[in-house]
């Protein structure tokens, strides 16, 4: 039996914009009310898409929601005909209103959590929607993702969906964004790692004091039991709160693992030796642990380049290419690091560069664009075919964004009704061409 990683990158939707939604997340914040592109923000992610498929991986497509969320905004009380809703809100509630104009699902790290049959008790596929409590606009994902999840592995035999973790911060969940599976080969048992930023129900375990630790350990502990793991295949990890409070918002911002892989830096946890020991033991294999050190690339530096946010991806047994934004080219520490790093003596033998620079000005690399689906060739099968990217889907793909997307868009132009009817046209057809069915609450009305 063949076993893949496939990677589920999130379709840019057509309202990408720069809103300064995440406090915490210092991109998001500097970018605020700069204007976007949506249309390249989708091709450009697209262009990465298309660049994994060629490098003889699989590659999937998440798509995108509806926003502006009309009815986000008819439950708080706004009313009327559509264009009523959207012109009120955003003359009464400005900051809500933006909220609700979102484009975050293209970040599918975020949307949901996903344990592979060779790890489960059932042996199927699990996914856990991510709640995102912590950030309004991002609260608003998990029921459509869920939907969409479920129109993409339909199939029960294989696929088990569980409902997203209770809304509210004690059990805010961000999803594979702290999750990082370990195997000796994706088809094999491996060791399911979560890392967290805080304790829910102890106060006296450290947490940040500056910015909010979105994932609690709480969360990350239900989901293991939802998805039937072990204790012998899960391993629990703080974050430093420190680097928290640094601009660290997600474990992947700081550290990457694939296979027997950890890539991260050295401030990046609390308890790691501990922690590391476990997963070692755990897998029963060697792992290769590449701590990056502070004096050769700091907190700051991994923050503004996303040296993490990267994809590890094995192209053959033992080679695994780095897949970086271009950022990190750009910064003179982190590209020598880089350039040094390859000629080591470890699994990572290259390095290849992106311009996903759209969704990098709102805090998103490489890394939070992909949900990584480990899978074995039954399960394959199983998966939604038009979901998987051919050059025949990258076409159509591109000829869609064309027709639907803006070459620009401002925070002002959010509150255009053409913008809503335009959104709405384009999803219509997005879930014609991904067979995706309704979706979408405007289909579902
Ligand atoms: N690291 C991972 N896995 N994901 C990155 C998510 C970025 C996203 N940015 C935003 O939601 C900004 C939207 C705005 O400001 O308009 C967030 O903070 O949740």
């Amino acid at each position: 039996m063949q076993h893949y990683e496939v990677n589920f990158d999130g379709l840019v939707g057509p309202t990408h914009n720069y809103a300064g939604l995440s406090f915490g997340n210092v991109a998001s914040l500097s970018n605020a009310k700069s204007t976007s592109s949506p249309k390249s923000a989708a091709k450009q992610g697209l262009q990465k898409m298309k660049a994994l498929q060629e490098m003889g991986l699989v590659q999937g497509v998440l798509a995108p929601q509806e926003r502006p969320d009309i009815y986000a905004l008819r439950r708080l009380g706004f009313h009327g005909s559509d264009t009523d809703v959207l012109a009120a809100a955003a003359k009464e509630a400005p900051a809500i209103f933006r909220a609700c104009c979102s484009a975050s699902s293209m970040w599918t790290a975020n949307a949901a959590t996903v344990s592979p049959s060779a790890d489960t008790a059932n042996g199927k596929v699990h996914f856990t929607p991510a709640n995102l409590t912590n950030k309004f606009h991002r609260s608003l994902e998990p029921e459509t993702t869920g939907r969409i999840l479920r129109a993409m592995f339909a199939n029960a035999r294989y696929f088990e969906h569980h409902r997203h973790l209770p809304d509210n911060e004690h059990f805010g969940d961000e999803g594979a964004a702290n999750h990082t599976r370990f195997c000796n080969e994706y088809g094999f048992a491996g060791v399911e790692l979560f890392v967290y930023g805080r304790h829910a129900f102890d106060d006296s375990k450290p947490a940040p004091s500056r910015y909010p630790a979105r994932q609690t350990y709480e969360a990350s502990t239900a989901v293991a039991r939802l998805h039937g793991l072990s204790d012998d295949n899960v391993v629990y990890l703080q974050q430093n709160p420190a680097v928290i409070d640094k601009g660290v918002f997600h474990n992947d911002v700081i550290a990457v693992g694939n296979q027997n892989v950890m890539f991260y830096h050295q401030e990046a946890f609390i308890d790691q030796q501990r922690a590391f020991a476990e997963l070692e033991t755990k897998l029963g294999g060697s792992m290769h642990f590449i701590e990056v050190p502070s004096d050769v690339v700091s907190v700051e530096d991994a923050v503004s380049t996303y040296l993490f946010n990267t994809q590890l991806v094995t192209l053959k047994p033992g080679h695994m290419v780095i897949i970086a934004p271009t950022e990190c080219q750009e910064n003179a520490r982190v590209a020598a690091y880089l350039e040094h790093l390859v000629q080591q003596n470890t699994p990572i033998k290259e390095v290849r560069f992106f311009d996903v620079k759209q969704s990098m000005r709102n805090g998103g690399g490489p890394a939070c664009l992909r949900l990584r689906v480990a899978l074995n060739d039954q399960e394959l099968d199983a998966v939604n075919p038009h979901c998987i990217l051919t050059d025949g889907l990258f076409e159509r793909l591109n000829k869609w964004v064309d027709k639907h997307y803006r070459d620009e868009l401002s925070t002002d132009d959010l509150a255009d009704p053409q913008l809503l009817e335009e959104s709405r046209t384009a999803l219509d057809e997005l879930t014609q061409i991904m067979h995706l069915g309704s979706v979408y609450p405007f289909q579902r009305d």
